[in-house]
């Protein structure tokens, strides 16, 4: 995550009001693109949290250079995917308002699997939004606007509004501004919460970090590592390559793993010990302890002992 003070996250889903510092209601704009909406929101609104999630890292930058400008210390950033994000780091029946302005709708239909708004992303909408809270959409294409209207309706968790038309936002997001000079008319969708729900989560609340301690290591195997795949219905895992310390004495072995379509990348260790040998997630991996994450560590330890 590049963001928040992570020495203050102690365990997932993150503590906001500890993060903020304060009990105030917490406002979640996904895909905030160039950040004036979130920025002048959270200028105007300073008795509530703003956090703003992106893919984009140059849009990140972007984003951090106005938050220190304007000094505003009732915004934080996450460089991750929404579908990940909320589920992962926000609390059930914690969120205020979700703000999505102007998605890319992904028109193709060989593309539809990178719509943000799919049945999961609903479901942990219905999971993290206070209830009466609400999920907040723009965009310049009706029949986008109808496609998620009707994943909302088929959740029985929300009452949706009729789409609306409307002149503008309060404040104008770039997107918004060239579908404007297009002359494209904009469209509003608004759920709101009405039930009460909890989801299953990837990441435990642990932050311990996988290991497991081996007798011995079969070398043949650790040369031959590289293209092992293990998959099954939530989780895959695949060895890139292995890298050797001139000495024998470690072993990098780099892995991709996916839970659930969150795709993470990284190294395990295999490090020689006093007796025997310990298997671990590389110390400064970024990876997320997730159970692909895990069964990697497993499945290379009992791999490299038999
Ligand atoms: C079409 S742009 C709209 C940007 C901005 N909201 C605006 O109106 O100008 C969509 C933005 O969503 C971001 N995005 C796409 N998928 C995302 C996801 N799964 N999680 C977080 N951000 C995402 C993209 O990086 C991009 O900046």
């Amino acid at each position: 995550m590049y963001q928040v003070n992570t020495m203050a996250i102690k365990s997932y889903p993150i503590e906001w009001n500890k993060i903020f510092g304060n009990n105030n209601k917490l406002i979640v704009e996904v895909g905030f693109g160039g950040g004036e909406f979130l920025v002048n929101l959270a200028k105007e609104n300073n008795n509530y949290n703003y956090v703003g999630i992106e893919t984009s890292l140059t849009s990140c930058h972007k984003i951090k250079k106005k938050i220190f400008q304007d000094n505003l210390n009732n915004v934080q950033i996450i460089l991750e995917d929404a579908k990940f994000a909320l589920r992962e780091f926000f609390s059930d029946n914690s969120i205020n308002k979700v703000i999505v302005n102007f998605p890319c709708p992904w028109p193709k239909s060989k593309h539809a699997k990178n719509r943000l708004f799919d049945e999961k992303f609903i479901d942990t909408l219905s999971s993290v939004l206070e209830v009466d809270g609400e999920l907040i959409l723009t965009t310049d294409i009706f029949w986008y606007a109808s496609a998620v209207k009707e994943k909302f309706l088929n959740n029985r968790c929300f009452e949706v509004k009729n789409i609306s038309e409307i002149n503008q936002l309060p404040f104008k997001t770039r997107y918004e501004k060239k579908w404007e000079n297009e002359g494209r008319k904009k469209y509003l969708l608004i759920a709101q919460k009405r039930c009460k729900k909890s989801i299953k989560r990837l990441l435990e609340g642990d932050f311990e970090l996988p290991h497991e301690k081996i007798k011995k290591v079969n070398f043949d195997k650790l040369q031959s590592l590289a293209g092992f795949k293990k998959s099954n219905k939530n989780k895959t895992i695949v060895i890139k390559d292995t890298y050797t310390k001139l000495d024998g004495s470690e072993y990098l072995v780099k892995v991709f793993s996916e839970d659930e379509g969150y795709i993470q990348s990284y190294f395990i260790n295999v490090i020689k010990m006093k007796e025997g040998w310990l298997v671990k997630l590389d110390d400064i991996a970024k990876a997320y302890r997730t159970p692909a994450v895990k069964e990697a560590v497993n499945t290379i330890a009992k791999e490299l002992e038999n």
